[in-house]
């Protein structure tokens, strides 16, 4: 973690500023980011947490609104997009069932999977996002529901994973399989730096897009969707980004960490 980020964080609030953690990680929902914010010693609140597995279930559960009974989910993904498909009422299957994490069998499961005795008809989404369990089992049945009519939305679409200060294969490199299977592009996707995901932001927070600032800590996500017209213009902060120039050419202003206590400064 950066150096005194729960005194900046303190900072801000401190001078009315509104706070959103906004991450494109669907592996968590809001409610295990809390816990993590807990354990780094982050004051933070449940609902200042905004993330890419919330976004898609707002949007399924209040936007899409698919009727039953054919609005089922099939999950590609981990326990956080479960539990915010749950906290919006929404049925799902797949995900962390231990049935799916295993090897495709063969000899039974492409005749079960063709005949429909191991889909449920009543699926109406497919839906995913990073996986930590993806498999060839998982990709046939999802790309069967596709077939037969489903949906397929992505949580987020981020090609690697930033993580132990090197990266890894994203939720978009979980689903790639699926989406040349399908071979109608991406699906509709609800994290960083999608319109999608800015405008369910802006309409649960209610904040003035012209006085709003992104810290970000990659070009090809956070920074872009601060600094492409749709939050804020061309006001960003960084917290650390590898290309800056490129960051600079677009006509972002920039902050080093060090001086992150000039944030309140720039928002006024
Ligand atoms: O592949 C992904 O899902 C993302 O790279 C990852 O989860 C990072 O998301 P962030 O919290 O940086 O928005
Ligand atoms: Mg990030």
């Amino acid at each position: 973690m950066f150096d005194n980020v729960p005194q900046t964080l303190e900072m801000l609030r401190s001078k009315g500023k509104q706070l959103v953690f906004v991450t494109n990680n669907s592996t968590k929902s809001r409610a295990d980011y809390k816990k993590k914010f807990d354990k780094l010693g982050i004051p933070a609140k449940v609902d200042e947490v905004f993330g890419s597995s919330y976004s898609a279930a707002v949007y399924i559960a209040r936007i899409l609104r698919l009727p039953a009974p054919k609005n089922k989910v099939f999950v590609l993904g981990e326990s956080g997009i479960e539990q915010e498909l749950a906290s919006e009422g929404i049925s799902y299957l797949g995900g962390t069932d231990p049935s799916l994490r295993r090897d495709i069998d063969p000899a039974t499961d492409f005749e079960s999977i063709a005949n429909g005795s191991l889909l449920d008809p009543d699926v109406g989404i497919v839906l995913s996002g990073l996986d930590f369990h993806m498999n060839y089992l998982k990709t046939a049945i999802a790309f069967q529901y596709i077939q037969r009519g489903a949906i397929h939305l992505a949580t987020n679409i981020d090609s690697t994973l930033p993580m132990a200060h090197s990266f890894f294969p994203g939720a978009g490199a979980s689903s790639a399989a699926l989406v040349k299977a399908v071979g109608k592009g991406e699906p509709t996707s609800f994290g960083k730096p999608s319109q999608a995901m800015m405008d369910a932001i802006e309409g649960k927070f209610q904040f003035d897009r012209s006085r709003t600032c992104m810290v970000g800590d990659r070009l090809n996500t956070d920074i872009q969707f601060g600094i492409d017209g749709k939050l804020g213009g061309t006001l960003a902060v960084l917290t650390g980004v590898s290309k800056k120039e490129e960051f600079l050419a677009e006509g972002a202003k920039t902050v080093p960490t060090a001086y992150v206590d000039k944030l309140g400064d720039l928002l006024g």
